[in-house]
């Protein structure tokens, strides 16, 4: 189990930072939040408010185009090695889980690790310290007698998991997720955000999720961060949500 445990958490700030597209959408106002370890965050907000951009930037994705985002113990993300260092340091899990159908699912967590690795050196086989490493996160999340099954095999649960499995395999510090149950049924949705928030909290990750589901970001979030047209309209705990903060979030917009 401890093969795949990584350092805890690292804190990382959001300073002024805004997002204005090629094409002149502000995605994002000026916006200050700082996410610290251990704590899991989660983003609401109705489509197009801005949660996915935020992500983007808190990995680099996405260059500010205003303000910085700064991680603790590396500095702003505007030097190339900084930048290589954070996106090591963060696990990323998508709506769409981007895994490789034919290969097995140890195959596919292991490409977690492919940022410890220069380019050529991917051509050599895995050692068998990652092979292990790998194996301990398909563990973690309770797929152990899949990991050599293709992950076109499983159900769309699975591989959610081997998803957060590939994430985990990287020993991250930041944790990141967009949506990552979208596409999930509501029983299946509520068993991945429970196991995102133990591993989350028992690593001491900084994570940060966005979501569509009020109810599972009620229940999940140790803090949940709502945004409406770019710009920052709740920050708090899940009991200061009430339905008027819920109505302010989602509520018609003004054309
Ligand atoms: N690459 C892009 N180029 C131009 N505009 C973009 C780009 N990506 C997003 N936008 C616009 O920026 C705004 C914020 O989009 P973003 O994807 O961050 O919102 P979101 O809250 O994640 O939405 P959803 O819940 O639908 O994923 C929207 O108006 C969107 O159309």
């Amino acid at each position: 189990m401890d093969a795949v445990r990584g350092a805890s958490g690292v804190a990382v700030h959001a300073e002024s930072v805004a997002v204005r597209y090629a094409n002149g959408t502000q995605a994002l106002q000026p916006t200050t939040l700082r996410f610290e370890p251990g704590r899991f965050t989660v983003l609401l907000g109705a489509s197009g408010a801005g949660k996915s951009t935020l992500l983007r930037c808190l990995n680099g994705l996405v260059r500010p185009t205003g303000g910085q985002v700064r991680v603790e113990g590396l500095g702003t993300l505007d030097d190339a090695a900084r930048l290589r260092q954070h996106r090591r340091q963060t696990g990323m899990v998508f709506q769409q889980h981007h895994l490789i159908g034919r290969l097995s699912v140890l195959a596919n967590v292991l490409m977690g690790r492919l940022g410890y690795h220069a380019s050529w050196a991917t051509l050599r086989p895995w050692s068998r310290e990652e092979k292990e490493r790998a194996l301990a996160a398909i563990d973690r999340v309770g797929l152990i007698e899949r990991a050599l099954h293709r992950a076109d095999e499983l159900s769309g649960g699975q591989q959610q998991r081997v998803g957060v499995a590939r994430a985990l395999v990287q020993q991250p510090r930041v944790l990141l997720a967009d949506e990552p149950v979208a596409s999930l049924d509501p029983a299946t949705a509520e068993h991945l955000m429970s196991l995102m928030h133990r591993i989350c909290r028992s690593d001491g990750l900084t994570a940060v999720v966005s979501l569509h589901q009020v109810e599972l970001a009620r229940r999940h979030a140790d803090r949940i961060v709502g945004l409406r047209g770019g710009a920052v309209v709740f920050d708090g705990p899940p009991s200061s949500l009430n339905e008027s903060a819920v109505a302010e979030l989602y509520g018609a917009q003004a054309h």
